[in-house]
């Protein structure tokens, strides 16, 4: 049992949005299949993973540095005890061969990629749900019924408050009970934005605002001030990400939820947050990213420091809107996934069929992280492979 192959493609998951900090028209992602020699139902076992939006493709690091490691390496040192799949913790330890600590910088990204599609290929060597093996492998029992919340609500050229209150009222319809908005372009134009919103949604969802890093402390608190005037589900990276003075000094105004971390892309960053970032462990949310942050093998690690800390699984709600993060949410009981119904595809999202009903979406039970449920999405897969 081997890995033949590591193949990558930077793929364009452009559009006209933007948040307070960047916008997205030329915004990539790198996809990646790891192909294996292993046959399960008569077909070549293929593991595939990409990278969230927001830190663009990492085809250089991936084909310059990470895919010649695992290639590079002795079959059987990537297998675990039995010998009867591959081991992620070993082709992990393979991967980060020779790289210094800290310092993240984008190879978390590159890192998280590959690590996705290893965990799609066990789980399918396996020939379980990957949410399954997780909780096998915690001794934990999985639960299919996953929260979602949709994500959107972005700053867009010619659109006014009716169109984000239609884009808000068309999640409702469609079974959410969060709707999460972008906010940071300054207190005047976003105190309209979110009223309007929550008229659309009149009581029957709850409103999350996200200003993507962009505020200084003295903007962080204004805003605070504003937004703790509104019932909100909660208040999303106000400054910097790695600003915890920042984050703990916000805390003081702001006694109603906070949410942030989807910039730290590593355990020890994240354990920095929990010591210094004034995060409370019985409401604020925490969003680490597998995908942007090496992975499922640092996010089990990252789980282990929140315990440490006193913090419940529960209180992770991921960036990302990707399957990966459902399948993690389902096996290790995490508290939801972001999702982003009309945005990032065909790479977001849930198989084909699945409905989300009273905020919630019921994993189906597809061998591995379940791309082969999503016919738009495999199919660009299946090219990759090919
Ligand atoms: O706009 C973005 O970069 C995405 C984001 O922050 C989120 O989904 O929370
Ligand atoms: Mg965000």
């Amino acid at each position: 049992m081997r890995i033949v192959d590591v193949r990558e493609v930077t793929a364009p998951i452009a559009s006209s949005i933007a948040n307070a900090y960047i916008d997205f028209s030329k915004m990539t992602l790198s996809l990646v299949a790891v192909v294996t020699d292993v046959v399960r139902d008569g077909r070549t076992v293929v593991g595939y993973g990409f990278n969230s939006n927001g830190r663009y493709g990492q085809g250089g690091l991936i084909r310059e540095r990470f895919a010649p490691r695992l290639l590079e390496a002795d079959p059987n040192a990537l297998l675990n005890d039995a010998g009867d799949n591959l081991d992620p913790d070993r082709i992990w330890a393979t991967l980060m061969k020779n790289e210094k600590p800290g310092g993240h910088g984008e190879r978390s990204v590159a890192v998280g990629t590959i690590d996705m599609a290893v965990w799609d290929a066990v789980a399918k060597i396996a020939g379980k749900p990957l949410f399954r093996l997780l909780a096998e492998r915690h001794g934990r029992e999985a639960n299919p019924r996953v929260f979602v919340y949709a994500a959107g609500g972005y700053y867009y050229p010619g659109k006014g408050i009716e169109q984000l209150r239609a884009e808000m009222r068309s999640y409702l319809d469609r079974g959410y009970s969060v709707v999460k908005m972008k906010i940071g372009n300054g207190v005047a134009e976003d105190r309209p934005r979110i009223e309007g919103v929550l008229k659309e949604l009149d009581g029957k969802a709850q409103l999350a605002v996200d200003a993507n890093g962009r505020l200084n402390l003295e903007d962080a608190i204004a805003y605070a001030k504003m937004l703790r005037d509104y019932p909100l589900f909660w208040y999303e990276e106000a400054g910097d990400p790695l600003d915890y003075n920042l984050q703990a000094q916000l805390a003081e105004f702001y006694p109603a939820p906070m949410a942030t971390g989807e910039n730290l892309f590593s355990h020890q960053d994240a354990r920095n947050l929990i010591r210094y970032g004034g995060m409370r462990p019985d409401r604020d949310w925490l969003q680490f990213d597998c995908a942007l942050s090496y992975g499922l093998c640092e996010y089990q690690r990252t789980l282990e420091v929140l315990k440490t800390a006193g913090w419940s699984p529960s209180r992770c709600i991921p960036h990302g809107g990707h399957q990966m993060s459902l399948n993690i949410a389902a096996g290790l009981g995490l508290g939801g996934n972001e999702s982003y119904p009309d945005l990032f595809q065909p790479y977001g999202g849930f198989p084909d069929g699945v409905r989300v009903e009273d905020g919630h979406i019921t994993m189906p039970d597809l061998p591995g992280i379940g791309f082969e449920g999503k016919s738009d999405l495999i199919k660009v897969m299946r090219d990759l492979a090919a």
